[in-house]
C-alpha cells in the first residue's frame, strides 16, 4: 500500500526521485487514480483534514468560559462567602457563574456551528484529475478538499491554497507563499525538476501559489501532512474589538477586588463592626459585576452575522462584524468591483496609435501559448477575451511559457514560427511593466507612454506587446528568461522631492529595495531588449450596482479608495464613470504621505503595495476594510482592519478574508456595515446602561452603608435584585438600532463608555440617595424590613427606566420593553407575594408608593431633559 507520510521527502536522500518514481511509489500515473482506487484510498487513510481545524467540544468551550476573569473573581467572592458560611451568598454567586457560564458557552457553541456551517458554503475546493474506471479516460474535476487522498493528481493555479502535501510534476513560473510554515516571507520559486535538491519539488500542506500554475501528486493528506497542526488557526492579534472589550472588563475587576476591603475597612471604623459585614460588601462587589457582558456581546453579534447569513454574507470571526462597522475607509480593487470583469476586446493600435492588427495577433499567440502550455485550473478573462477576438496565429509553435503574475505584470511565451523557422519572445502586459524592457530612446518610450494614457484615458484596459526575434533557440530562450526574470523598475519621481515621514517612508522603503534587485546581467545589446508592437485595448463594462451603492457609502461616511494594478488613467475614468469624487489619482511608486490621504486612485499596485497602503491608512488611524478577490489581494487583506471579498474570490483571498460576500457587490458591503453598526450599536448601550446603573447601585450602597448604622439592604437582596438586572439586560441583544447609530462609522471606545458610566452612574446614585432621605422619612417608623423593600422597589423600577431612557432612541423595541416592564411588575409584586418572606420583604403602606413613584417619574424625566440640552445619550462613542 502506499506509504502515506511525505514520500518526497523521505525519498530525496535516496537520490532516485524521480517524478515518474514518485507517482510509482504512491501507485498512481500522470492520468491520476481511478475513481474506485480513490475511494478505497478515502477509508483507508481518512479524510484530507487538518487536526487542528476540528471545532471545539463542548466540554472545553465550558471550560474556557469559567477563565473569564469576571467569572474569576465571583468564583472567589463565592470561596470567601463559603468560608464565612454565608451559604445564600455563596449559592446565589454559584448559580450566577452557571447561568452565565451555560449561556455563553451555548451561545458561542452555536454561533460557531452555525459560521461553521456557513464556512462550509465557501469551502475550498480542489481541481483533480480522476479516471472513471481504469480504461477511461481522464477528467478533470473540482471535489472538495477533504476527499482528496495520496496518490490524487492536482492542478494548482495563482491563489490556491495547497491542500495537501505534494510532489511537483510539472510546474510554470511557480512561486509559492509558505511563510506560516518556514518563516520565508517572500514568495519561494519552485520547479518540478527530476533528482531535485532540496525541497524545489515539494509543497506543503497550507502555504499557497502565489503565481504560476502547476500540476502535482498528493504524498500525505490530513494529519500525515508535515505540518499538519502547525499552522492551526493563523494566530491573530486580538482585534480591536477584543482589545476594547478587555479594556472595560479590567476595570471593573480592578474595581470589584478593591470594594470588600475598603467596605469591611469604613464598616469597622465606623461602627467597629467585624467580619458581619463581609457578606455585605462581597454582595456589592458581585452587584457590580456585568456577568451578562460575555452573553450580551455575543449574543448580539451573533444574530447580526445570522440575520446576514439569510442574505449570503458569511462573517467568518464574529468580532469582524464590529470591525465592519467601524471602518471609515474602504479600500477595493476595481477589475470586478466596479466593472464586471467581462472584457472584450476594443482594439489593436500600433506604437503611434494608429490601428494595426499586428499587436492583436501576437497577444493572441501569447495568449494561446501561456494558456496552452501552463493550463491554470481558470482562464485568464483577458486572455479569453483576446483569443475570442483574434484572428488564427497561423502556423506558430509554442515552446515555453510564463503565465501572467501581478508583480511582474506580464506573461511571456517562447515560440516557433513556421516561416522563417525564427525564435520568437512574446511578451504581453500592463504598459509601464513592457516599455520598461524594450529597447527605445526616452523619448521613444514617452511618446508611447502617452499612445498608452490617451487609449486608458477612455476607460479602456490597455495591454502593450512586444517581441523579440532570435535565430537560435538557445539565444531566444536567454531573451524570454532576461525578459520575465528581471523586476520592473518603476521610476520613483517624485521621491526625492518630499521629506517623507513615518508610515509612507516604510511603506516605500520596500519599493526602493525591490527597484534596485533588478538582475543587470549582461547580455549583449541586441538580446537586451524588446520590440514594443503595439498596443490591444480591451473594454470592461461597468457593474450595474456600483454607481449606487458607491453613492449609499459615502452617505454612511465611508471613503472609498480605490487600489488596482492597472493603469491610473483607466483607473480614474472608470470612477469619474461611476460618478465617484475623484480628489486625486496617485501612482503605487510614488506614493506620500498626503497623496494617500488625499488619492481616490492608487493605480500600478503590486500585491504587496496593496499591502502597504492599507497599512499606511491604518497607522495614520483610520480603520481600514478592504475588498479584493485576486491572489494579488492577499496581503491588504491579511494586514486591513477587516477582509473582504465575494464567495468567487480565489481560496488564499477566501481565507484570509473575515467576510465573505454572496457576489462582488458594493450594496452586499453597505448590509455588512449597517450589520456591524447595529451589533455595536446595541453592545454600546448595553455596556453603559448594565455598567452605569452598576456603579450608581454601588456608590449609593457604599454611602448607605457608611451612613446608617444598618445594612440598607440584605445582602440576599442585592444578589436577587442583580439576577433581575442581568436577566432583563439579555434583552439588549435584540434591541433596535437608532438612525444615529446607523449614519457614521460606529466603534467601541473604551474611554468615552467610562465617561458615560461615571456621569450617568453618579447621577443614578444621587438618585437613590434621594430615595433614602425619603424612605428614612416616610417608612422607617415600619423598621428596617421596609426600608430595606423601599429601596429594593426603586432599584428595580428605576433600572427599568434607565433601561428605556438611557438609548440613543426613544422607540423601544418588543424584547426590551417585554424585559423593563417584567422588572418593574416583580419590583411591585414581589414583596406581596409569597415569595418575600424569603427575601426578607415586606408589604409596603399605600403611600410610600406614592412617594417612590415620585423620585422615579422625577429620575426619568431629569434623563428626558438631560438628553435634550447635552444629547450625551443619544450621542455615540
Ligand atoms: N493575462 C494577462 N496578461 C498580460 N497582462 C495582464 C494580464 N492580466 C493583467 N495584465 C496586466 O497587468 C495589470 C495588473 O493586473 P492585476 O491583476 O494586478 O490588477 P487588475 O486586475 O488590473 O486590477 P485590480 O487590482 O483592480 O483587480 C493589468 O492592469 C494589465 O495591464
Ligand atoms: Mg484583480
Amino acid at each position: 500500500m502506499v506509504c502515506p507520510r511525505n514520500i518526497g521527502v523521505a525519498w530525496a536522500p535516496e537520490g532516485g526521485d524521480t517524478r515518474f518514481g514518485a507517482l510509482r511509489l504512491l501507485e498512481s500515473g500522470p492520468r491520476g487514480l481511478t475513481e474506485a482506487q480513490a475511494e478505497r484510498r478515502l477509508l483507508a487513510h481518512g479524510e484530507n483534514v487538518v487536526p487542528a481545524h476540528r471545532p471545539v467540544s463542548w466540554p472545553r468551550r465550558l471550560a474556557r468560559s469559567l477563565r473569564d476573569p469576571f467569572t474569576m473573581v465571583l468564583l472567589a467572592l463565592g470561596v470567601v462567602s463559603a468560608l464565612i458560611a454565608s451559604w445564600g451568598t455563596a449559592g446565589v454567586i454559584v448559580l450566577l457563574v452557571a447561568a452565565s457560564c451555560l449561556l455563553r458557552s451555548n451561545g458561542e457553541h452555536r454561533a460557531d456551528r452555525s459560521t461553521a456551517a456557513l464556512r462550509e458554503l465557501v469551502a475550498s475546493t480542489v481541481t483533480v484529475r480522476r479516471r472513471p474506471h481504469e480504461e477511461a479516460a481522464p477528467r478533470e474535476r473540482e471535489i472538495p478538499v477533504d476527499e482528496l487522498v495520496p496518490g490524487d493528481v492536482i492542478k494548482l493555479g495563482p491563489g490556491d491554497v495547497v491542500p495537501a502535501d505534494v510532489r511537483l510534476l510539472r510546474a510554470s513560473g511557480l512561486t509559492v507563499h509558505q511563510a506560516a510554515l518556514t518563516g520565508e516571507s517572500e514568495p519561494v520559486p519552485k520547479q518540478a525538476h527530476d533528482l531535485p535538491e532540496g525541497t524545489d519539488h515539494l509543497l506543503w500542506q497550507g502555504s499557497s501559489v502565489a503565481s504560476g500554475t502547476a500540476t502535482a501528486v498528493v504524498t500525505a493528506t490530513g494529519a500525515a501532512t508535515l505540518y499538519a497542526g502547525a499552522q492551526q488557526a493563523p494566530a491573530r492579534k486580538p482585534s480591536a474589538f477584543d482589545r476594547s472589550v478587555n479594556g472595560i472588563s479590567w476595570i471593573l475587576v480592578r474595581v470589584m477586588l478593591v470594594i470588600p476591603p475598603v467596605a469591611l475597612v469604613a464598616n469597622a471604623l465606623l461602627h467597629g463592626k467585624g467580619l458581619e459585614a463581609l457578606p455585605f460588601a462581597v454582595a456589592v462587589a458581585v452587584g457590580l459585576t456585568p456577568e451578562m457582558l460575555p452573553v450580551v456581546v455575543t449574543t448580539a453579534l451573533a444574530r447580526g452575522a445570522a440575520l446576514l447569513a439569510r442574505d449570503g454574507v458569511i462573517v467568518k470571526r464574529l468580532p469582524a462584524l464590529h470591525d465592519v462597522g467601524a471602518i471609515d475607509v474602504l479600500c477595493v480593487d476595481k477589475t470586478g468591483t466596479l466593472t464586471q470583469d467581462r472584457p472584450v476586446l476594443s482594439g489593436s493600435v500600433g506604437p503611434d496609435g494608429r490601428a494595426d492588427p499586428a499587436a492583436l495577433r501576437w497577444a493572441a499567440v501569447n495568449s494561446f501559448w501561456t494558456l496552452h502550455l501552463t493550463d491554470p485550473p481558470t482562464p485568464d478573462p483577458l486572455d479569453e477575451a483576446i483569443l475570442d477576438a483574434a484572428p488564427d496565429p497561423g502556423d506558430v509553435e509554442g515552446l515555453r511559457a510564463t503565465p501572467f503574475d501581478p508583480t511582474r505584470k506580464l506573461s511571456c511565451a517562447l515560440v516557433r514560427t513556421d516561416d522563417a523557422a525564427a525564435y520568437v519572445v512574446v511578451v504581453k502586459g500592463a504598459v509601464e511593466a513592457v516599455l520598461d524592457r524594450c529597447a527605445m530612446s526616452a523619448a521613444e518610450r514617452g511618446r508611447a507612454a502617452e499612445v498608452a494614457r490617451a487609449l486608458a484615458g477612455a476607460g479602456a484596459r490597455v495591454l502593450a506587446v512586444a517581441t523579440a526575434e532570435s535565430t537560435t533557440e538557445r539565444t531566444a530562450e536567454r531573451m524570454a528568461e532576461h525578459a520575465v526574470s528581471r523586476t520592473a523598475e518603476h521610476p520613483l519621481e517624485g521621491r526625492a522631492g518630499h521629506a517623507l515621514s513615518g508610515a509612507a517612508e516604510r511603506m516605500l522603503e520596500g519599493r526602493a529595495g525591490r527597484a534596485g534587485e533588478g538582475i543587470r546581467d549582461h547580455l549583449p545589446d541586441e538580446e537586451r531588449g524588446l520590440r514594443l508592437v503595439g498596443f490591444v485595448t480591451l473594454v470592461d463594462a461597468l457593474s450595474p450596482e456600483a454607481a449606487g451603492a458607491l453613492a449609499v457609502l459615502a452617505g454612511r461616511e465611508i471613503t472609498v479608495k480605490v487600489l488596482t494594478g492597472d493603469h491610473p488613467a483607466t483607473a480614474a475614468r472608470v470612477c469619474r464613470d461611476l460618478g465617484l469624487k475623484v480628489e486625486a489619482v496617485a501612482d503605487a511608486a510614488s506614493l506620500t504621505p498626503q497623496a494617500l490621504e488625499r488619492a481616490t486612485v492608487i493605480a500600478r499596485c503590486t500585491p504587496e503595495d496593496k499591502a502597504r497602503v492599507v497599512t499606511a491608512l491604518r497607522e495614520a488611524g483610520h480603520t481600514v476594510g478592504f475588498l479584493g478577490d485576486g491572489s494579488n489581494d492577499r496581503p491588504a487583506m491579511r494586514v486591513a482592519d477587516v477582509g473582504i471579498c465575494p464567495r468567487s474570490a480565489v481560496d488564499v483571498t477566501r481565507e484570509a478574508a473575515d467576510i465573505v460576500l454572496a457576489a462582488k457587490d458594493l450594496t452586499a458591503v453597505d448590509q455588512a456595515v449597517l450589520a456591524g453598526r447595529r451589533s455595536t450599536g446595541n453592545i454600546i448601550t448595553y455596556l453603559r446602561i448594565a455598567l452605569s446603573s452598576n456603579v450608581g447601585n454601588v456608590i449609593a450602597m457604599l454611602a448607605a452603608g457608611l451612613a446608617f448604622p444598618f445594612l440598607p439592604m440584605l445582602p440576599i437582596q442585592v444578589l436577587l435584585q442583580n439576577v433581575c438586572f442581568d436577566a432583563a439586560q439579555l434583552s439588549f441583544a435584540f434591541d433596535r438600532a437608532a438612525p444615529a447609530t446607523l449614519r457614521r462609522p460606529l466603534r467601541l471606545r473604551p474611554n468615552g463608555i467610562v465617561r458615560f458610566i461615571v456621569g450617568f452612574g453618579v447621577l443614578n446614585a444621587l438618585v437613590d440617595l434621594a430615595t433614602f432621605a425619603v424612605l428614612t422619612w416616610g417608612v422607617r417608623a415600619a423598621g428596617q424590613p421596609a426600608f430595606h423593600t423601599g429601596w429594593f422597589i426603586e432599584n428595580l423600577l428605576t433600572q427599568a427606566v434607565v433601561m428605556l431612557l438611557l438609548r440613543p432612541t426613544i422607540q423601544v423595541s418588543r424584547p426590551l420593553g417585554l424585559a423593563a416592564g417584567a422588572l418593574a411588575v416583580v419590583g411591585l409584586l414581589l414583596p406581596l407575594s409569597p415569595l418575600a418572606g424569603v427575601f426578607g420583604l415586606v408589604a409596603l403602606p399605600a403611600a410610600s408608593y406614592a412617594w417612590l413613584l415620585l423620585v422615579v417619574v422625577l429620575y426619568g424625566g431629569g434623563l428626558l431633559a438631560i438628553n435634550r440640552r447635552t444629547g450625551w445619550i443619544a450621542e455615540r462613542s
